[in-house]
């Protein structure tokens, strides 16, 4: 193996040390940022995310509002509750778990947050911003990506990036920081032509396509940056018991022979998303007072 290990453990928790600093110069003036995470239903991944959020957040030395709705949960209960959220003078960011049950419409309820304490930045008017070079609220797996990124390089300016994914989530946002970061920026996706001669092409190549290990090592770039954005849970006929593994969407043995540098799964973007919710929220607190926002990466 010739890559560098990116390692988003330990860049994670540098950042949430960061936050939680800053969190108690915010609390010695008598504000205490919340976070508010809604779940829809029982989805034992959701539950797992839902959980670790909210043991970081109190870490933090901020305040967790779990609210758990059953998976019949109606539209108008779900928005409902959104609304006592936005009312809500405690809680400075709101984070709707996602996906949704196939009930809901998610971009009603996203619509319904209140873009001030859109944490996870998929509001339109934050996905609006972030186009238009304005302050928003930024998603943070793509934020977290980006920092990781600037790890390896510091300024990214000329770089040719590829993103493969075009998701609202990760795809699409990351595409936006990496054109703001000054790169050359091509998203491709499941309709691409030869998809691995385009991945080839990249100097920083960002895999958020959700398909285990579909990045082979033949499609990197010597010496290129590769951010793994998948979390994908597939058999592990290894350790018997039908026992699981996460994996990525870069098969990462092969592309550690060719890559440059590289993130792991798991220990990679995972670890800053939610290092990245958490300094939303801090942001969110700041910004909903009009008090100065501390000084962080990316
Ligand atoms: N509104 C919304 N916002 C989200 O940001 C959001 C969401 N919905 N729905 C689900 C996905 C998934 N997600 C993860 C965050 C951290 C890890 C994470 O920390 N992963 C660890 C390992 C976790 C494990 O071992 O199970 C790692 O990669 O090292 C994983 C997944 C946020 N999501
Ligand atoms: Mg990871």
């Amino acid at each position: 193996m010739s890559a560098t290990v990116v390692d988003g453990n330990a860049q994670g928790a540098a950042l949430r040390a960061r936050v939680a600093e800053a969190v108690r110069g915010l609390r010695a003036r008598g504000v205490t940022p919340g976070l508010a995470v809604v779940l829809v239903g029982e989805d034992p991944a959701s539950r797992v995310y839902v959980k670790n959020k909210s043991a970081r957040t109190v870490e933090a030395g901020m305040r967790s509002f779990d609210h758990k709705l059953p998976a019949d949960a109606s539209e108008a209960e779900i928005l409902d509750l959104v609304r006592r959220l936005n009312a809500d003078e405690a809680v400075d960011g709101i984070l709707v778990q996602l996906p949704l049950p196939p009930h809901i419409a998610p971009a009603k309820v996203l619509l319904a947050i209140d873009p001030a304490k859109d944490v996870d930045g998929f509001h339109p008017v934050n996905a609006g911003r972030l186009a238009t070079g304005q302050k928003a609220l930024v998603p943070c797996t793509p934020l977290g990506c980006v920092i990781l990124a600037k790890s390896v390089h510091p300024s990214l300016a000329g770089m040719e990036a590829v993103v493969v994914g075009r998701s609202n989530i990760v795809g699409k946002p990351v595409a936006q920081l990496l054109l703001a970061e000054s790169c050359t920026v091509t998203i491709a996706h499941s309709r691409t032509r030869d998809l691995p001669a385009v991945c080839r092409r990249a100097d920083l190549l960002v895999a958020a396509v959700g398909r285990p290990e579909m990045i082979r090592g033949g499609w990197i770039k010597p010496g290129a940056t590769v951010i793994d954005v998948g979390i994908n849970r597939v058999p592990n006929p290894a350790a018997g018991d039908g026992k699981t593994k996460l994996v990525g969407d870069v098969a990462f043995a092969e592309a550690a022979e060719v890559a440059g540098a590289i993130t792991p799964v798991p220990g990679g973007v995972g670890p800053m998303t939610i290092a990245c919710l958490l300094r939303n929220t801090l942001q969110a607190a700041c910004d909903r007072r009009s008090l100065p926002v501390p000084e962080m990466p990316a």
